[in-house]
């Protein structure tokens, strides 16, 4: 019985609004683009906003989001989340510990925590998670992980072991989509693929249809 104040997050993929891919396009666009595809978890993910900026555009993804009924979390900053009434945050190694975030953040909003393995995973249920982040899955050029590559195996390990929902992270895209599917995950983040898409809402219709397209198969 899940006696969690929060409904589970949604299962498929998870798009990351980052500000360093595609900076000539706004937050709030990129945004809209992908909620126009069916996003149903966005993340804001803006190490190189301002902060006021990065508030202004937390509040104004999080009305998107709410319009669009889909999961707004906020990366790194528990306050940005809290000011802009977003529906959590995720936080990794480098931010507030996740027993703080969810001291600050309550029962009913979501805490995802970054976890590197199984160990990890484990670590975040304790301190209150409701989802890991897993990765990186797949080489990516998006950022620097200071992690080894996982690949499908050792992540379908993780996926197996792990207490809480996974989500995978790390060269996800529609050429791999269905095959983090078949793990098991509960989910798959994408940054680049879908954001340097011609038609960023397309691509989100077709990830999200790869994802569906192995879920409940058993593949
Ligand atoms: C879904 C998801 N998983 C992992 C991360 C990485 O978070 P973190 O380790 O805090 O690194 P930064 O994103 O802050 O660089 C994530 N953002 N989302
Ligand atoms: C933000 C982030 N965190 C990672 C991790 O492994 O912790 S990989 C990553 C970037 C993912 O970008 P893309 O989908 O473009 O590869
Ligand atoms: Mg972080």
């Amino acid at each position: 019985m899940n006696v969690s104040p929060r409904p589970p997050l949604p299962q498929g993929p998870y798009l990351l609004v980052d500000d360093s891919v595609r900076p000539e396009l706004s937050l709030v666009d990129k945004a809209q683009r992908l909620l126009a595809g069916g996003a149903r978890v966005l993340q804001l993910r803006m190490k190189h906003t301002p902060l006021r900026e990065a508030l202004a555009a937390a509040r104004a993804v999080g009305v998107l989001c709410r319009q669009a009924g889909a999961v707004c979390l906020i990366n790194d900053r528990v306050d940005l989340a809290l000011l802009s009434d977003a529906h959590g945050v995720h936080v990794g190694d480098e931010d507030l510990p996740p027993e703080a975030a969810r001291e600050l953040l309550g029962p009913g909003r979501y805490v995802g925590v970054t976890a590197r393995g199984t160990e990890g995973a484990k670590a975040a249920l304790a301190a209150g998670a409701d989802y890991v982040g897993v990765g990186p899955l797949f080489g990516t050029t998006t950022k620097v992980v200071q992690a080894p590559v996982l690949g499908l195996e050792a992540f379908r390990r993780v996926v197996a072991e792990s207490p809480l929902p996974v989500v995978g992270i790390g060269g996800v895209g529609l050429a791999n989509i269905a095959s983090v599917a078949a793990t098991g995950a509960h989910g798959a983040a994408v940054v680049s693929d879908a954001l340097l898409a011609q038609d960023i809402a397309e691509r989100v219709r077709q990830l999200a249809a790869a994802f569906d397209s192995v879920r409940g198969t058993g593949l």
